[in-house]
């Protein structure tokens, strides 16, 4: 685990062109910021290729998708191979609704992704694998959350982060799990939207993706598990607010003191 990933980060502050959705897009963008990275969010196509060429790395999140945005989707993703500038996909709700996960598809024929974010119901509906999503939510199943990820990693040849109370890391042959974390993540809509920007932004400051999307896992988990350690009872309103704060604040000692992967 490459921790000082999260100090380089700090020190050059890239920026993270976010292709969000309409829910959570102040959340993502007061979290990068807190973090060290520089948000930028943009829905116009015309103005693709000069985000693309200012930004360090690219998130696109099909969390409110339109047919103009998928548009810029699609234009935005090869100009980020064009140019490139890694991609993260986020493929928000491809298991609970058909034509989102027909649409995450095209997309991922029609340009190469560094990482895909998603959590157990997303990932396995991209894996075609067995699995009952449940709108925006994980869901529930019985199959082994590895072999899903794998599954998926080895099918769109990236990274696959599945993510949920332990968060699975994968190439499609290597394997880390990320133990950290607290329950208080599902009650903050937009946890999974955060994490899946914070791994654009370690992905913007190194090539090794795999380590990268491991550090992102770690970062935000441990943060919020830090956070939750200190409340007294579950408040999913101050819960959000600390966590941006400690993003702000968290020390890489304060992250190896509780980090727990295997
Ligand atoms: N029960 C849990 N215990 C510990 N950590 C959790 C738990 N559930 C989620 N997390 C953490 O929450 C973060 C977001 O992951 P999650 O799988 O909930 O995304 P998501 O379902 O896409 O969320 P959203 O749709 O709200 O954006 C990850 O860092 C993950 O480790
Ligand atoms: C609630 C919700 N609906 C579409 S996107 C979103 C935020 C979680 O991704
Ligand atoms: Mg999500």
């Amino acid at each position: 685990m490459e921790l000082r990933l999260l100090t380089a980060l700090r020190a050059q502050n890239p920026i993270v062109f976010n292709i969000a959705n309409f829910v959570t897009v102040q959340d993502v963008a007061n979290g990068l910021n807190a973090l060290g990275a520089s948000p930028i969010m943009s829905a116009e196509v015309q103005e693709a290729e000069t985000m693309v060429q200012i930004a360090g790395a690219v998130c696109i999140n099909l969390g409110t998708l339109t047919e103009l945005q998928i548009e810029q989707m699609r234009v935005v993703g090869r100009l980020a191979n064009q140019y490139h500038k890694p991609v993260v996909l986020d493929p928000v709700a491809v298991g609970a609704v058909p034509y989102r996960k027909r649409i995450a598809q095209e997309l991922l024929t029609t340009f190469d992704v560094a990482v895909i974010r998603g959590n157990a119901g997303e990932i396995a509906a991209l894996a075609d694998m067995d699995w009952q999503a449940k709108g925006i939510d994980a869901g529930t199943g019985t199959g082994d959350l590895i072999s899903i990820a794998k599954a998926c990693a080895n099918r769109y040849h990236c990274c696959v982060i599945l993510s949920g109370p332990t968060d699975v890391i994968t190439d499609g042959t290597r394997v880390v799990q990320v133990h950290n974390g607290t329950p208080l993540f599902q009650l903050h809509v937009g946890s999974g939207d955060l994490l899946s920007s914070i791994v654009a932004a370690f992905t913007a400051i190194s090539s090794d993706t795999f380590e990268v999307a491991q550090t992102a896992c770690l970062v935000l988990a441990a943060s919020g598990e830090l956070v939750a350690s200190q409340l007294t009872a579950d408040r999913p309103a101050t819960f959000t607010v600390e966590l941006v704060d400690k993003l702000s604040l968290v020390t890489v000692p304060e992250i190896e003191a509780v980090e727990s992967l295997n």
